[in-house]
């Protein structure tokens, strides 16, 4: 059986799945797993085809200090258990900068290009290569596919790509690149089957993660993200500090006399939900703690949220629909309800009841913008690209062999 492993080296977790790929080149999964809690409470979790669980293992904190080790425990518990032996690896590579506007299969130089981005990616970037340099050095003939987090915004508008710096800059890289593409890709693949009336029309998609972002999609394209040169902008995050004054940067450096090193530090692991409450980076334990701060941070978060959609409803002059997605926009009935609260404004009603059930559709009836939930799946996006990378290189070199023969 051919077969496609995805792997997608997350902030605070690493998630993979395996793929089937039949003879039609349709996916079927086959696993579906994660580690996460890494650095809190390491957990391996895989289940099968049918949901079937496959493992659930809890290693201790120190077995499993970073994202590299998580990985290496998930690939070694693969091929000893399954024996897999895929046809092709697809990985999510958060920045792709400038260049790469689609995959990309991957070779020495195409992770030469990638590692320079590593600093506008550090909580990504590094876990992202860090497979790709192995399973390259292991087994050099397997192909090996990334698949970009910043493609899918890469035909915005030259407006909402540039910042307010000079040309030169921007034409160096400097731009508003936005991220969670793989998922927002998906969602706009999706809508057609599960809300074909706002498919075409103009959706806010609020991926709401532990990195979190927001695309403003017209039509199936995305026009807006929150996020910009690095995917520290826009939403707080578990960690990370979203929209800031770049004063405070400059305040950080000169009046506390911190290094270029120590804001970066701070400013991606130190802020954010974690830092504002100084409880947790994790939303469900905010939410069930009555720490003043914890309070603070899930009020903030919310806030965000509300002030950074209207910017996105500016963007596409108007709405017709709303997405929740990721760990906290599929799960947390509590968030859903508040933000769909500070959005009424905008025709946004929510039902409580199909809300609280977790359904497709969460809005009333009545409701002049209709909410959906639509649960993410990047892996999904990165196995089909893998696969058509993989096909296209097949019919070409094919078409060559006919030429040629
Ligand atoms: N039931 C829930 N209520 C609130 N937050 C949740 C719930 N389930 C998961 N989350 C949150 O989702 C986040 C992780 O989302 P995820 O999309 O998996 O992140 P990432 O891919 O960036 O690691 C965590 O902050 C976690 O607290
Ligand atoms: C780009 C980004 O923030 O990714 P993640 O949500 O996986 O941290
Ligand atoms: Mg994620």
């Amino acid at each position: 059986m051919d077969t496609i492993l995805v792997i997608n080296g997350g902030s605070s977790s690493v998630k993979f799945q395996v793929f089937a790929v039949d003879g039609n080149g349709g996916l079927r999964r086959r696993i579906k797993g994660q580690m996460d809690g890494i650095g809190s409470r390491p957990r391996l979790r895989a289940t099968g085809a049918a949901g079937e669980a496959l493992a659930d293992r809890v290693y201790p904190i120190e077995n499993v200090p970073d994202v590299p080790t998580a990985l290496m425990l998930a690939s070694t518990w693969l091929r000893d258990e399954h024996q897999l032996r895929p046809l092709a690896v697809g990985h999510r590579v958060v920045h792709g900068g400038p260049d790469y506007d689609r995959p990309v299969l991957i070779d020495h130089g195409v992770v030469a290009r990638l590692e320079r981005l590593t600093a506008l990616a550090p909580l990504h970037q590094p876990h992202n290569l860090a497979p790709i340099r192995i399973l390259l050095a292991k087994f050099p003939a397997l192909p090996q596919v990334a698949c970009f987090d910043t493609a899918f915004h890469r035909d915005h508008d030259e407006v909402a790509d540039h910042y307010a710096i000079p040309f030169r800059l921007h034409e160096e890289g400097v731009r508003r690149y936005g991220f969670h593409g793989l998922s927002y890709e998906y969602i706009a693949q999706t809508l057609p089957d599960v809300a074909p009336e706002i498919a075409r029309a103009r959706v806010i998609v609020a991926h709401l993660g532990s990195g979190a972002s927001m695309c403003a999609i017209h039509g199936g394209r995305s026009v807006e993200s929150t996020m910009g040169f690095t995917a520290l902008d826009g939403l707080p995050m578990g960690t990370r500090t979203g929209q800031i004054d770049p004063g405070v940067i400059l305040y950080l450096m000169t009046a506390k006399g911190m290094s270029a090193a120590e804001v970066q530090d701070f400013i991606y692991r130190d802020c954010g939900l974690k830092g504002l409450s100084g409880v947790s980076n994790d939303m469900r334990e905010l939410q069930n703690s009555c720490d003043p701060h914890a309070v603070f941070a899930v009020d903030y978060f919310v806030h965000r949220v509300a002030l950074q959609a209207g910017m996105l409803a500016a963007a596409l002059q108007g709405l017709d629909g709303f997405v929740f997605t990721a760990g906290i926009g599929e799960n947390s009935v509590g968030i859903r309800a508040r933000i769909a609260e500070r959005l009424e404004w905008l025709g946004v009603s929510l039902d409580p009841v199909e809300n609280a059930r977790h359904s497709s559709r969460i809005s009333r009836g009545d409701s002049k913008i209709p909410v959906y939930i639509v649960p993410t799946n990047e892996e999904l996006m990165i196995a089909q690209h893998t696969l058509s990378l993989l096909w296209n290189r097949h019919s070409s070199s094919s078409l060559k062999r006919e030429r040629t023969s």
